[in-house]
């Protein structure tokens, strides 16, 4: 028997009613996203992917198709903290410590005293920041103010990290470094991961699955299913012939899913 898939989504529709009409910001959107995936969403700005990734998170109102998340409706699955949010910008507060930012869910959402302080300490040392709880956002590089917004989604320990271009606004080499540390963090938590970036090569680095979407409206153009070996894989498997492939096939994705609307 196979497993149902953490997230399912079927003739997914959604128009937003503004001021200068509407916009179709996602049409007929198909797919499945099984448990233990790494699934990295690309396409042009616009082509909205951030608003699929919110319907998952319940933050936005489908208005057609179906939705299920670990089996529920999005709301459900909001209320059940299914999940764990990682935005652009790291949004830590700045009056706050890394770990007090951290523990802010548990505090929300009721978790015991005792159970809080255990909980921070395990997360932050999941993406390297043991040592750095005492310390104010500002006094960490950027790259450890994003592992602290990791961290935070980590905290109550859904089983589902959606993640909007968390790395986007850093330089290259923090952002290896982010990359090789969240493949570890995915192998060693087995989270279901949803990941937007407009990088291929960050794409074709982590994902299981690379959904290409196009513009105008948003809608999917392909799924490739990454044939790159699931765990062990070193930055420089980007030099690699089969890497180098599936870059291309993404590419040529982009490309044609463009051309749609010309
Ligand atoms: N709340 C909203 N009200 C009206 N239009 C919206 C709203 N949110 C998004 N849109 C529009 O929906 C479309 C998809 O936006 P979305 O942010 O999902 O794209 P994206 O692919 O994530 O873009 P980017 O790569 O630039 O972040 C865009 O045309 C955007 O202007």
């Amino acid at each position: 028997m196979t497993a149902a898939p953490v997230i399912s989504a079927r003739g997914l529709d959604l128009t937003f009613e503004t001021n200068d009409g509407p916009v179709h910001a996602l049409k007929d959107i198909n797919l499945d996203i099984e448990r233990g995936e790494f699934v990295s969403f690309i396409g042009p700005s616009g082509c909205g992917k951030t608003t699929f990734l919110r319907c998952i998170a319940a933050l936005e109102t489908p208005t057609g198709g179906t939705l299920r998340v670990n089996g529920m409706s999005a709301e459900d699955a909001r209320k059940e903290r299914s999940y764990g949010y990682v935005f652009q910008a790291a949004g830590l507060y700045p009056w706050r410590t890394i770990a007090g930012n951290v523990k802010l869910p548990l505090e929300i959402m009721g978790y015991p005293k005792a159970d809080q302080a255990k909980r921070v300490e395990k997360v932050l040392s999941l993406v390297d920041l043991e040592g750095f709880g005492k310390k104010f956002p500002w006094q960490l590089s950027g790259g450890m103010q994003q592992r602290a917004s990791i961290a935070r989604a980590l905290a109550f320990d859904a089983d589902i990290l959606l993640m909007d271009e968390p790395f986007g606004a850093l330089d290259e080499i923090v952002r290896d470094k982010l990359n090789e540390e969240l493949l570890k963090l995915w192998e060693r938590t087995q989270k279901t991961i949803g990941f937007v970036t407009h990088s291929i090569p960050e794409a074709v680095y982590l994902s299981t699955k690379i959904v290409v979407m196009s513009p105008r409206p948003g809608q999917i153009y392909e799924v490739i299913d990454s044939p790159l070996p699931r765990s062990a894989r070193p930055l420089d498997i980007r030099d690699s012939e089969e890497f180098l492939q599936v870059a291309h096939r993404v590419r040529e994705g982009l490309r044609a899913g463009h051309a749609y609307d010309e």
